[in-house]
C-alpha cells in the first residue's frame, strides 16, 4: 500500500516531462471533449486519464460536452458530475475525478487547445453551429466519429466538415474499438492521423502529442498520414456490419457472414478509389486498425450488427429497431446506409456495389434476404 505523500504524487502525476517530450512543446495544451455518448464517454475517460498522469503537456482538468437530459428527475450533468459515471450512456464505468459534465458546449470549446469530437455524425452539423464564433485559428481538433457527409455537391469527409465549417483543423481517430470493451480497458488498438495543421509552427500540437493524449496501456495507438483511408473504413464498416447482421438473424452460418465482410471489405475499398481517387492508401484497409480489425470488431460485437440480426429476425423498422435496443445510442450504419445509396444513385454507381446497394434493398425495398447471394455473386 502506498503512504499517503506517495498516494498524492501518484494523483498529482509526474510533473517533470520524461526526456523524449522536455521542452518539444511551447505550452501545456487544455483539452476539451465535445460529445459524451456511449464512444464519446469511453474516450473522454482516456484523455482525462492521460491529463492526470502527463500535467507536463496537458492542463489536468477536462470538460466534456453533455447535452443536457434527465435521468429519474436528475440532470445528467450532475449525476456525471456528482457520481462519475454516466448511467445512460456509459452504465459501470467510473470516469477519473478530473473530468467534468458542462452543458453549456461553448464553456467547453472556448480556449480548447484541443478539441476531442465524438458524436453521432448525423449531429455533427448541428453541434459546429452551436460553436460558430469561437476563434479556432490555433486549436486542432480529433474526430471520432465514423460516418460520412453526403449532399447534392457530393461526398464529404467528417473532419473536413469540422475544418470547413469551424476553421478549426481537424484529424481523426478510429479503429477497432468497441466501446464497452476499451471503457473497461480490456486491450485494443487504434489508428490516429493527425496531419500538421498549415499555421504549424515548433513547439505546436503534432502527431506524437495526439499520440501522448490517447496512448494508454490498454489502448494502443498507430499513427498513420492517411485521413481519408482511416475515416472511409471507419464510416463505411457501420453499413457492412448492418449486412452481417442480416445474414447472422437470417441464421445462416459463419462462411455467409465470412462472405458479406470479404465483399464489405472489397467496397469499402472501392468507395476510396471511387470517390476520393488518389488520396487513401490502399494498406490503410489491411494493415491499420481502422481498417479490417475494424470491420472485424464491428460484424462481431457492434450495436449495427445488432440492429441486422434483429431486423432480419423480426422485420420492423430500423429506427424502431434501434430504439427498442439502444438506449437512446445510435446505429450509424443505418444513416450511412442511406447517404451511400443517394451518393451511388446521384452518380449511377449502383452497380459497381452491389453489397452496399443489396443491404439497402434488404432494409428499405423488402428485397428477400435470399437474393443477397445472386447480387453480389462476382
Ligand atoms: N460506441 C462505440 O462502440 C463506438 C462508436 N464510434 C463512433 O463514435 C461516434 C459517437 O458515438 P457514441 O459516442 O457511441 O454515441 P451514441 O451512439 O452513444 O449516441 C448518444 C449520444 O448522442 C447524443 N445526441 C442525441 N441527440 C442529439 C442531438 N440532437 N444533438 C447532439 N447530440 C445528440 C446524446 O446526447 C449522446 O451523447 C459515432 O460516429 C460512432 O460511429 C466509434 C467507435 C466505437
Ligand atoms: O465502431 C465501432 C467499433 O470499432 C462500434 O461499432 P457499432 O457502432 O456498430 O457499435
Amino acid at each position: 500500500m502506498p503512504t499517503p505523500q506517495e498516494r498524492l504524487a501518484q494523483l498529482r502525476g509526474n510533473e517533470d516531462a520524461p526526456a523524449s517530450v522536455a521542452s518539444k512543446y511551447n505550452k501545456r495544451f487544455r483539452v476539451g471533449v465535445i460529445g459524451s455518448g456511449n464512444w464519446g464517454t469511453a474516450v473522454a475517460k482516456i484523455v482525462a486519464e492521460n491529463c492526470l498522469e502527463k500535467p507536463y503537456l496537458f492542463h489536468r482538468d477536462v470538460k466534456m460536452w453533455v447535452r443536457e437530459e434527465e435521468v429519474s428527475d436528475m440532470k445528467l450533468t450532475d449525476i456525471i458530475n456528482s457520481y462519475h459515471e454516466n448511467v445512460k450512456y456509459l452504465p459501470e464505468v467510473t470516469l477519473p475525478f478530473n473530468l467534468f459534465a458542462e452543458p453549456d458546449i461553448r464553456k467547453v470549446a472556448d480556449g480548447a487547445d484541443l478539441l476531442v469530437i465524438n458524436l453521432p455524425h448525423q449531429f455533427l452539423g448541428s453541434v459546429c453551429d452551436q460553436m460558430k464564433g469561437i476563434d479556432f485559428s490555433k486549436s486542432s481538433a480529433i474526430s471520432c466519429l465514423k460516418g460520412i457527409n453526403v449532399s447534392a455537391d457530393g461526398v464529404e469527409l467528417l473532419h473536413d466538415v469540422v475544418e470547413k465549417k469551424l476553421g478549426l483543423h481537424c484529424g481523426v481517430l478510429s479503429g477497432a474499438n468497441i466501446a464497452s470493451e476499451v471503457a473497461r480497458e480490456r486491450w485494443s488498438e487504434t489508428t490516429i492521423a493527425f496531419p500538421l495543421p498549415s499555421w504549424y509552427q515548433q513547439g505546436d500540437a503534432d502527431d506524437n502529442l495526439i499520440k501522448e493524449l490517447f496512448y494508454r496501456p490498454y489502448f494502443h495507438v498507430q499513427v498513420s498520414d492517411d485521413v481519408c483511408g482511416a475515416s472511409i473504413s471507419g464510416a463505411l464498416k457501420n453499413v457492412v456490419a448492418l449486412g452481417a447482421g442480416l445474414v447472422e438473424g437470417a441464421g445462416w452460418g459463419d462462411n455467409a457472414k465470412a462472405a458479406v465482410m470479404r465483399r464489405g471489405l472489397l467496397e469499402v475499398i472501392m468507395f476510396g478509389n471511387v470517390f476520393f481517387p488518389g488520396k487513401c492508401r490502399p494498406e490503410t484497409f489491411t494493415t491499420e486498425s481502422a481498417g479490417v480489425a475494424d470491420l472485424i470488431t464491428s460484424c462481431a460485437g457492434g450495436r449495427n450488427v445488432k440492429v441486422g440480426r434483429a431486423f432480419a429476425r423480426t422485420g420492423k423498422p430500423l429506427e424502431v429497431i434501434e430504439k427498442e435496443l439502444l438506449n437512446g445510442q445510435s446505429a450509424q450504419g443505418i444513416i450511412t446506409g442511406r447517404e451511400v445509396m443517394e451518393l451511388l444513385t446521384a452518380t449511377k454507381k449502383e452497380d459497381e456495389f452491389p453489397l452496399l446497394g443489396a443491404i439497402y434493398d434488404i432494409v428499405h425495398n423488402k428485397l428477400h434476404i435470399s437474393n443477397l447471394p445472386e447480387r453480389i455473386a462476382d
